[in-house]
């Protein structure tokens, strides 16, 4: 995942995106509870418990779903207000579970990315189809651009998918679970593009795999539907609420940091009666 993607304009001045005091429920049960957050330029990783509200929080902030109190700011303007083409065309999405089905193969699935730029009429030109090359050749997917996206492994399909919301080249990615069924070469891989990604535009991914959300610039902790700490990647105060939300089953280890600021990882912690 090495390719060059280009930085887009993230728009005026302030965060790209906001959430105000936002209440969300899924049917009768209410899942995110007042929450309010700013996410700017960089790559900002959402961590938390199963059930947490990760996922709710992500398609909220994607116009997926509509708050029942409070609002999402796309720059200075309220989410909802934005146009529909507008608002694909500034915001690329990664479902958790994304669409697979159908018979397409893994190049027009990725051309799929164009359609908040072309439009429903107008047909890929020469720019587009080198926007879903780079967009290919970034997650490592161009050898099987003629395969069916069915005839494909879980780690292949998903890093189709990351190059559909590549290529978009919209200012804003949200990303579920962008690491789903990924070896740790194209973890690593991920990681890499994420922090390149993040030079330009805002990047928000939930991701389970602590280690990987750590390199991060930022991370938002949530717990029961509500915002528990957010804070830069080497924030002490961040590494002791992730140890308290994940109930001891982490431990915090300082990393060698010669001369300088002590830094922090904060690991699994496997007590002696689970070890092998
Ligand atoms: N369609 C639904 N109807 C009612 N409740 C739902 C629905 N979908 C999810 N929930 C509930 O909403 C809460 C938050 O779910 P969400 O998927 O946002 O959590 P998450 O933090 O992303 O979890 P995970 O780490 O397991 O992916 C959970 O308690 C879940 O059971």
């Amino acid at each position: 995942m090495n390719a060059p993607v280009a930085p887009r304009e993230t728009g005026g001045p302030g965060p790209t995106l906001r959430a105000d005091g936002l209440q969300v429920a899924l049917g009768d049960h209410p899942v995110l509870h007042d929450l309010s957050l700013s996410l700017e330029p960089g790559w900002t990783a959402i961590v938390g418990p199963n059930g947490a509200g990760k996922s709710t929080l992500l398609r909220t902030l994607a116009g997926l779903l509509t708050p029942a109190r409070g609002s999402v700011w796309l720059q200075q303007r309220r989410l909802a207000e934005w146009p529909a083409r507008e608002r694909a065309r500034r915001i690329a999405w990664l479902a958790q579970q994304g669409d697979t089905s159908g018979d397409l193969t893994v190049r027009e699935t990725v051309q799929l990315g164009r359609l908040p730029q072309l439009g429903l009429f107008a047909l890929p030109g020469p720019a587009d189809e080198a926007i879903v090359d780079e967009a290919m050749a970034a997650t490592e997917c161009s050898a099987w651009q003629h395969a069916r996206l069915h005839e494909l492994s879980g780690g292949e399909r998903q890093r189709v998918l990351l190059a559909r919301a590549l290529a978009v080249r919209a200012p804003v990615l949200l990303l579920d679970e962008p690491t789903t069924h990924l070896d740790p070469p194209h973890q690593v891989a991920l990681v890499r593009l994420l922090r390149r990604l993040a030079r330009g535009h805002t990047v928000v991914s939930v991701l389970h795999d602590l280690p990987l959300a750590l390199q991060a610039d930022r991370l938002v902790v949530l717990q029961a539907g509500r915002l528990r700490a957010e804070g830069e990647h080497d924030d002490p105060a961040l590494h002791h609420a992730l140890v308290d939300v994940f109930d001891g089953a982490l431990r915090i280890e300082p990393l060698p940091s010669p001369g300088g600021v002590q830094r922090y990882i904060t690991v699994p912690h496997l007590p002696a009666d689970a070890a092998p």
